[in-house]
């Protein structure tokens, strides 16, 4: 069997001034449909982290955001290939939110962030955000 593709992914927690943090809804038409993750996407080739991360809430969210600090990088094996998630802490920096890639959005308690249906790369890092209470970066 052929390896599986390798997809390098950043995903931005963005954390507003309530200790809130943004979750975006996938499509029904796309893999993971229905899912809930944080907006990003993949990196691409001679980007950062960073800069794929602004990049992409630019276009599926008319966005600008600072990038603050890491919070982890996992992997899970999807049947459609293998996702390597680095998420890290933001903070909106202007532009209204506007969901052009998404369904749906949510501002949630670190409390509560559970309760949404993630995709499951993003289990590790809810369960580090949950336990961070308080801490934005
Ligand atoms: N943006 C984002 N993607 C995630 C998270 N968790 C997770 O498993 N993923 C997966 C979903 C996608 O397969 C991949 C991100 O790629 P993407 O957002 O550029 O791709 P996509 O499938 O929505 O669309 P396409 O560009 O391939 O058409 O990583 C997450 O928290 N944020």
């Amino acid at each position: 069997m052929a390896d599986k593709k390798y997809i390098r992914v950043v995903g931005a927690v963005i954390v507003n001034s309530d200790d809130e943090i943004l979750c975006a809804q996938r499509p029904e038409d796309k893999n993971l449909a229905l899912k809930w993750e944080f907006p990003g996407g993949k990196v691409e080739t001679g980007e950062t982290e960073t800069e794929a991360l602004v990049r992409e809430l630019e276009e599926e969210m008319e966005c600008r955001i600072d990038v603050l600090d890491k919070i982890t990088t996992t992997t899970y094996e999807y049947d459609f290939g293998i996702v390597e998630l680095t998420t890290y802490y933001a903070e909106l920096l202007a532009g209204e939110i506007k969901l052009l890639e998404h369904v749906d959005m949510k501002w949630m308690s670190r409390e509560n962030i559970g309760d949404l249906d993630w995709a499951p790369a993003d289990i590790p890092a809810i369960e580090m955000i949950q336990t961070q209470k308080g801490a934005i970066k």
